[in-house]
């Protein structure tokens, strides 16, 4: 375990589409830094002043990070959490980054019920989460783990369904994907270490505190 550096609140932010409303959420509350920016390319990134840390990840590292200490707290996707199962302190629903996990299949082969598609091949970049469902469902299939654009597969015949993220739906319908179950909904929360949660709970409680009035519409600087 990564030792708890008491000096600075160190925030791990995801790259892609999270940062930017992760970041414009935190620097309403004064929590900023300059090369603070998607265009940068630096991954750590200090502000002296307000004794903070901003630590850049690949989002599907970030929960690593925050469960070790490297990250006192950190902005992760819902589905992130659930597949990854880190064990950190989830402490808000941030109430952005808002999608839902599916299962979809092309329209050519769909059926009535999910039963009809026992022993049929589901690619996903959850396969976690994807095994879940399907257990629970009693339904058995072979799961195959890809890492992002999921809707080629059973375009291409690597399978027959997909487990995936929609937001607009605009994928799905741009490769004649429907979808046949809701599997999780999903936005942004806040994440924090068990440690440092205990250690810097001033600080970490006066940024949840401010996030939440931010969310009811009344922001505390
Ligand atoms: N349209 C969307 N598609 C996918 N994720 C979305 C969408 N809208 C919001 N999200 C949320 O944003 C998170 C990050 O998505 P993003 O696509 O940036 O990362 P990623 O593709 O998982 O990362 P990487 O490109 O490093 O594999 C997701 O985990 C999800 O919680
Ligand atoms: O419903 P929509 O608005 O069309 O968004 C959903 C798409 O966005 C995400 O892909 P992303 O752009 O992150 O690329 P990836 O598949 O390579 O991860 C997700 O995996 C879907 O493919």
């Amino acid at each position: 375990m990564t030792s708890v550096d008491m000096n600075y609140l160190t925030i791990a932010l995801p790259k892609g589409k999270l940062f930017k409303p992760a970041t414009d959420m935190l620097a309403q509350l004064g929590y900023s830094a300059e090369d603070l920016s998607e265009n940068s390319r630096k991954l750590v990134i200090t502000n002296e002043d307000a004794k903070l840390r901003f630590i850049i990840t690949k989002t599907s590292d970030l929960p690593t990070y925050v469960e070790y200490g490297a990250a006192d707290i950190g902005v992760i996707g819902k589905d992130v959490l659930v597949e990854d199962k880190r064990d950190v302190y989830e402490l808000i629903d941030l109430g952005f980054g808002f999608c839902r996990m599916v299962v979809a299949v092309p329209r050519h082969l769909q059926r009535e019920k999910l039963s009809d598609y026992a022993h049929m091949r589901v690619a996903t970049k959850y396969p976690v989460i994807a095994e879940q469902f399907f257990r629970d469902k009693g339904v058995q299939v072979e799961f195959i783990k890809l890492n992002g654009s999921i809707e080629l597969a059973p375009m291409v015949g690597l399978s027959e369904l997909i487990v995936d993220l929609v937001e607009t739906g605009r994928t799905l319908k741009e490769n004649n994907l429907v979808e046949i179950a809701s599997v999780l909904p999903t936005t942004a929360r806040l994440i924090a270490n068990r440690v440092s949660f205990k250690m810097k709970f001033e600080r970490i409680h006066q940024l949840t505190a401010g996030l939440k009035q931010q969310m009811e519409g009344r922001v505390v600087k």
